[in-house]
């Protein structure tokens, strides 16, 4: 990649907000950025015909800010397009972000950092959001959209190190080992095999056969598990797995139940006292999800009253920030409990691929306004504008999805050659991309400008 303000391209933005002001700044433009323009080409092209490298006015006024200690592949990538990237390790308060968020472009998050419709009002300027993880519950998915703000993740890069730590941990509480490993650091040597069983041929209940689920399912087989999941829509069982059709078909059945959903209006508190009760005496419940599937306080007594033989708990309903930060809940002290915190895809495999894939989403949409992979917005790409096209820019237009906008963008387009166009819509927004060759300056100015003022607009770019 090219680095830095040499870049001789520009681009030009505005964003209106539903109600119709200008917000002066936002989406992805620098301060000052008026658009007026002027050209400087990209070195000589020889040979194959090069793709044209489209990035914003100037790319050291992007702001990016990343937290919770996104991978340093992440950083790298994107200092290395010129951008300016502030990192800190730990989440931040709301208060904080609120501060902080205020003159980014770009923000990067992990589970923890809670991108509220209040967070998204004080930033001003942003235009992408990247979750570097595979949820996106902490972030206000239709809201963001709604402001233009596109949001990325890493839909399985981590899926492999969570579906590992769960087979490991079905084994450590078969075997009480967290127990056992606290009393030897106790000085307490307890040697019992009462209630410590293998694995094999045991059933284990996966909860959601998503991405991990359904890793999870082929390494459980793989132990000699039989295993049984289940799930809100029907999908393929893998090798000699069963789907089952009801949440209590599951736990009636399961020595293991294992729960791998998103976090939704539906999963919260999916598991509480009904659910715990219908589960098999000595069974073991694993939550490496979300913390507000489970209910605590339900957890806790089941544990302590013995109906369940232990659990292994990843995610709580309330995560400390940062670390060295305090920890408490009432599973703390519970039997053959394993606590671990939220490290299911904390793996130096899963981090390193996550901050590439993540960080190369968040470049292609500053840069070249391809919004595939989005997980909030229409999905939309064109074929790239080769090096050796001198005038010709792209279009990036998000707008509401109402009837008559295309109409509208074609009057102002039909003077022009437009060379590809692509669009798309996703509930109440739609995104159009359009290529148009042998434009001047001064047209560049009419076409954002009219296309800036439609009042369908929600956030207007053009690259080049
Ligand atoms: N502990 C950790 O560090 C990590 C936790 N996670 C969590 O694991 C979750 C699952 O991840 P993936 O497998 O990649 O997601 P996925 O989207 O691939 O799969 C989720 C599955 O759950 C199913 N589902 C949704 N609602 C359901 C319901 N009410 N009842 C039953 N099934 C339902 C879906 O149909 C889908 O098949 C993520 O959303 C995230 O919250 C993900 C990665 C790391
Ligand atoms: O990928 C996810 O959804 C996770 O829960 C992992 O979150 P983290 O990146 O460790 O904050």
């Amino acid at each position: 990649m090219p680095s830095t303000n040499s870049t001789p391209v520009q681009s030009v933005a505005t964003a209106t907000s539903a109600s119709g002001p200008i917000i002066p700044g936002a989406a992805l433009i620098p301060e000052g950025s008026a658009p007026v323009v002027t050209r400087e080409r990209q070195g000589s092209v020889s040979g194959f015909k090069k793709a044209k490298v489209l990035k914003p006015f100037n790319t050291a006024n992007i702001k990016i800010l990343l937290l919770e200690n996104v991978n340093e592949t992440a950083v790298a990538a994107l200092r290395d397009q010129g951008y300016q990237v502030e990192t800190f390790a730990k989440a931040l308060g709301e208060e904080d972000l609120i501060a902080k968020i205020k003159d980014v472009h770009c923000i990067g998050i992990r589970s923890k950092t809670k991108l509220t419709k209040k967070v998204l009002d004080a930033a001003e300027k942003l235009g992408v959001i990247g979750c570097f993880c595979i949820g996106t519950n902490q972030v206000d998915l239709e809201y963001a959209a709604s402001k233009g703000i596109a949001v990325f993740n890493s839909p399985f890069s981590n899926s492999r190190s969570v579906a590992e730590l769960v087979i490991a941990e079905i084994v450590l509480l078969s075997r009480q080992l967290g127990d056992r490993n606290n009393e030897m650091h106790d000085g307490i040597w307890s040697k019992v095999s009462a209630n410590c069983y293998e694995i094999r041929g045991k059933t284990i209940g996966i909860v959601g056969y998503g991405h991990i689920g359904s890793q999870l399912s082929v390494l459980a087989e793989s132990m000699g598990m039989r295993v049984l999941f289940y799930d809100v829509v029907p999908l393929m069982p893998l090798g000699t797995s069963k789907q089952v059709h009801t949440l209590s078909g599951l736990l009636t059945e399961a020595d293991f139940v294992t729960l791998h959903v998103p976090e939704t209006e539906e999963t919260k508190n999916m598991i509480g006292e009904n659910e715990l009760n219908q589960m098999k005496q000595g069974s073991f419940l694993i939550n490496a999800s979300r913390g507000t599937i489970v209910q605590i306080p339900a957890l806790a007594k089941a544990l302590r009253s013995g109906h369940l033989g232990g659990a292994a708990v990843d995610v709580f309903p309330k995560e400390p920030a940062a670390n060295g930060n305090f920890f408490e809940s009432e599973l703390v002290g519970c039997p053959n409990t394993l606590l671990t915190p939220h490290i299911g895809g904390s793996t130096e495999e899963a981090q390193s691929m996550i901050g590439v894939e993540v960080s190369q989403a968040l470049i292609k949409f500053i840069n070249s306004g391809t919004s595939i992979g989005a997980v909030n917005f229409p999905e939309v790409d064109l074929r790239a504008i080769r090096d050796d096209q001198e005038n010709s820019i792209r279009l990036c237009y998000t707008h509401a999805n109402v009837p008559g906008v295309l109409l509208r963008i074609t009057n102002i387009l039909a003077e022009h050659n437009v060379d590809k166009q692509f669009s798309d819509s996703k509930g109440k927004i739609a995104y159009l991309m359009a290529d148009i060759s042998d434009v001047t300056p001064e047209q560049i100015q009419d076409i954002y400008r009219l296309v800036s003022e439609t009042p369908t607009n929600i956030v207007t770019r053009v690259l080049y």
